[in-house]
């Protein structure tokens, strides 16, 4: 039998620098765990426009389709701002969540113990807080039509169409309600209801859904109320699904609690194939942070977590996923940090392959 093929698209910023980690993870896999995987490369975002003159070459989107999971890193960043829209480092990454129909995106906020009292809310609110926030990612805002800027009499107008059809709205929520029902039990919606008839026929297709899962506590909350109980009191939350939008901004708020957006991974997944295994990109939910690419200080955790994510979910290798991600808990623990997980007086701050170099030494002592 071949080995798993995974295709990996660092992008740009510090996408690179942390995928490079996660290089040295899936080597240390191969090497000790003899889990061996294909590996290929290719660009995505900034550094394909510069090769291509467009974001995702359409040999990239098609070995995409082929391999058992994609790995991203970021794209984006100020070199490409004045871009035309349609060529933006983003449209690369989107091309790839439409194309693959990767309409379920998870994307886990857990906060460590050890970065219990760093999490920008008081301890006892973020111990132990362990939540999944499901994101609609094919449908909203981001793809619907009309879209544009339009001249309208003697002004301009962007306009931006937030659509969604029950069919979208169903699969993600039974992605949802499954995910709850192998977790605690319960799911919270999001939408607003209140002001968008997007989000009234987003509350009625969620309630039918729930009847198929009647162990599963179903509530309804306006996105805005979400955002603000995340932030007040978010172990109330334990699986909330959302819509693309809403979920960008709900996971970005909920990465804070768990300590750093260097923190959170993400799984976007597909509909299962005939093997049984979803089409799936994994990445972190972090961009590519112009403001401190080429430093050599970024968190790769995010990252990493994502590749255990994929271990878990494409891979069927849940425990070495476990193995992983107790190995970055265990670094965590030792007070190995980079500079995004201490205070300003902190020390000093480990850089990405100080942290890398932890994590495959953790992974080491686990054997
Ligand atoms: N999935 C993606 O590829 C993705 C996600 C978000 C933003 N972006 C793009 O990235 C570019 C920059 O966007 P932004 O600045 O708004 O968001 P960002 O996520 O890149 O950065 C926000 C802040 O978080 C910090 N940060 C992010 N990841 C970190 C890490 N791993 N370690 C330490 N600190 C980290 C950054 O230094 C910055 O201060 C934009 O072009 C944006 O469109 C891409
Ligand atoms: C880069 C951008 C297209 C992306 C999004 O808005 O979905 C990012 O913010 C994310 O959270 O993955
Ligand atoms: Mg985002």
């Amino acid at each position: 039998m071949s080995n798993p093929s995974l295709l990996i698209l660092a992008g740009d910023g510090i996408g690179p620098e942390v995928m490079a980690q996660v290089r040295r993870i899936i080597d240390w896999m191969g090497d000790k765990r003899g889990l061996k995987f294909d590996v290929s490369e290719d660009l995505v975002g900034g550094s394909a426009y510069d090769k291509h003159g467009v974001p995702l070459h359409d040999d990239t989107m098609a070995k995409a389709q082929e391999v058992d999971a994609v790995l991203l890193g970021a794209v984006g960043g100020p070199k490409y701002d004045d871009l035309d829209f349609s060529v933006k480092p983003e449209r690369g990454l989107l091309r790839l969540r439409k194309e693959m129909d990767l309409y379920a995106n998870l994307r886990p906020a857990q906060c460590f113990d050890a970065l219990a009292d760093f999490s920008s809310l008081k301890t006892d609110i973020v111990s132990g807080l362990d939540i999944m926030i499901v994101r609609e990612l094919t449908g909203g805002v981001y793809f619907g039509e009309p879209r544009g800027i339009f001249e309208e009499g003697n002004e301009r107008v962007g306009i931006n169409t937030q659509r969604y059809t029950e069919s979208e709205i169903e699969r993600g929520a039974r992605s949802a309600f499954e995910l709850a029902m192998r977790r605690n039990k319960k799911l919270c919606s999001m939408e607003k209801a209140n002001v968008m008839e997007s989000g009234i026929l987003w509350r009625e297709v969620v309630t039918e859904v729930a009847k198929d899962y009647p162990e599963v506590e179903l509530s309804h909350m306006y996105a805005d109320n979400g955002a603000m109980q995340l932030v007040r009191a978010p172990k109330q939350f334990d699986v909330i699904y959302t819509d693309n939008l809403f979920g960008d901004i709900l996971s970005d708020c909920a990465a804070m609690l768990t300590g750093s957006l260097g923190m959170l991974p993400s799984a976007s997944l597909g509909a299962p194939m005939e093997n049984g295994r979803p089409k799936a990109l994994y990445e972190p939910v972090h961009g590519s942070a112009p403001d401190i690419a080429g430093k050599g200080i970024a968190n790769p955790s995010a990252c990493i977590l994502s590749f255990a994510m994929a271990l878990r979910y494409s891979f069927d290798q849940g425990a070495e996923a476990d193995r992983l991600e107790a190995a970055v808990e265990k670094v965590l623990a030792d007070g190995v940090r980079t500079a995004d997980l201490m205070q300003a007086e902190g020390g000093t701050p480990a850089s990405t392959s100080d942290m890398g170099d932890a994590i495959l030494a953790a992974l080491d002592a686990s054997l």
